[in-house]
């Protein structure tokens, strides 16, 4: 998301590098215990990956190789054998932007180096630089799919200069010199020359693949889409993130020539997002707003026109425990009933009624019990432990109290 927001302001990346960090570096060799493998070190990678990530962030938004740029991001990943690598997106400012496929020559090569113009970054193009080998050379390279074809598409054709592709991306310039070179066991050309740009390559001594696309042109559809300024991202519902401080050790921004006394006494600078968002939770009362919810829940249960006549077919004993509760309930006494019969004897109806009646005369009355089978055959009933929020810890329970009780509180 971050990302889109930053093509949404600066428009598209401009290029893309990758850099892998390279075990042979000497700042990780000679940092090595004569007893030390590099693979048993994490420490000392981690670190120096991260050294010469910094310069080359320092290179791409200080030093400004590329030219001046608006925008980067970078994310460090790790293959899953530990392979260190981190991914540069760069959007260059628009006075430096390589708007002709020519223009990325001077950027990044496709080709192997003349030997007799410098040794030196050959040696490095046939170290980090050439792709796999894969494809009948060695067809269990990780790159291979199942369809038997690297699914980065090499060996890739032979170009006599840039030129661009279908879909826009450039076709790089890579010249059927007929020159080989034997790596890693196999005669490659400049079929297997991943771009690379010979600066960086030069000093960072590891394989960094750097991939120009400026020139890539929008879509006719994309095009309208963004001369209508309609968004290219929505999320609902939305997140912001808050900057986390310390009670009055917010960032506060003010003019340079604004009066200190001005800035101290103004009200707003005591707020930030963070406050608001507990000054805002501190007056919603949701506490309040759920109790009303259940209050209110429980008064429009609505009782059937079978329940409201209850009351009036209840047998003799039905009746005599009907009249103690309910002049129990409406004497306003607190009291405790237990009913207990033979099962199919007409507990149930006999609660039915009850809270009929205590319902139909405005109260509130709870019908809770302990499992959800019985608490569904109680009209408004629930089980206890979801009414009243019980907490249960698992212990080993007897048959005689596991039965299901059924509770009635008015
Ligand atoms: N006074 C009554 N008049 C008509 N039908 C009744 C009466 N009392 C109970 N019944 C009926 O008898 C059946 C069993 O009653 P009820 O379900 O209330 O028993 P119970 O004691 O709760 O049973 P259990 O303990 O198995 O849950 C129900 O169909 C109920 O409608």
């Amino acid at each position: 998301m971050d990302v889109i927001a930053l093509v949404q302001r600066f428009g598209k990346p401009d290029m893309f590098i990758t850099m892998t960090y390279n075990p042979t570096w000497p700042e990780i060799k000679e940092h090595l215990w004569t007893t030390d493998e590099t693979q048993n070190r994490p420490d000392l990678i981690s670190r120096v990956f991260r050294a010469k990530v910094e310069e080359l962030k320092t290179d791409i938004s200080k030093r400004n190789i590329f030219g001046k740029i608006v925008a980067f991001m970078y994310t460090i990943e790790f293959q899953k054998r530990g392979l260190s690598h981190a991914h540069f997106l760069i959007i260059l400012d628009n006075e430096y932007k390589l708007l002709t496929s020519e223009s990325y020559d001077g950027i990044t090569s496709a080709e192997l180096p003349e030997t007799y113009l410098d040794k030196k970054l050959r040696s490095l193009v046939l170290k980090h630089i050439m792709h796999g080998p894969c494809g009948n050379l060695n067809p269990t390279n990780s790159c291979m799919k199942k369809n038997d074809l690297c699914k980065f598409n090499y060996p890739k054709s032979f170009a006599e200069q840039i030129t661009k592709g279908r879909d826009s991306y450039p076709i790089y310039k890579r010249r059927n010199t007929r020159e080989v070179v034997k790596v890693w066991e196999q005669y490659l050309d400049n079929s297997w020359v991943v771009p690379y740009n010979s600066f960086l390559l030069g000093k960072f001594n590891c394989h960094m693949n750097v991939k120009v696309f400026s020139d890539i042109k929008v879509s006719p559809p994309e095009a309208a889409w963004r001369l209508f300024g309609f968004s290219i991202s929505e999320m609902y519902p939305s997140i912001y993130y808050l900057q986390l401080h310390l009670r009055g050790q917010q960032f506060i921004s003010f003019k340079g020539n604004t009066d200190i006394n001005t800035i101290v006494n103004n009200p707003m600078i005591k707020k930030t997002m963070l406050t608001e968002f507990f000054q805002m939770n501190r007056i919603r009362p949701s506490i309040l707003e759920k109790e009303a919810k259940e209050v209110f829940f429980e008064r429009t249960i609505t009782v059937s026109e079978e329940d409201i006549l209850l009351h009036k077919k209840l047998n003799t004993k039905q009746l005599k425990a009907y009249n103690v509760i309910i002049d129990q309930v409406f004497s306003k006494k607190p009291g405790a009933f237990f009913i207990d019969d033979p099962g199919g004897t007409g507990k149930t109806f006999l609660y039915r009624a009850l809270l009929e009646t205590a319902r139909s005369k405005g109260y509130i009355a709870l019908a809770t019990a302990t499992s959800g089978v019985v608490a569904s055959i109680l009209p408004g009933g629930r089980t206890a432990h979801s009414r009243f929020k019980y907490l249960y810890t698992l212990m080993k329970i007897s048959a005689a109290t596991s039965a299901n009780k059924v509770q009635l509180q008015v």
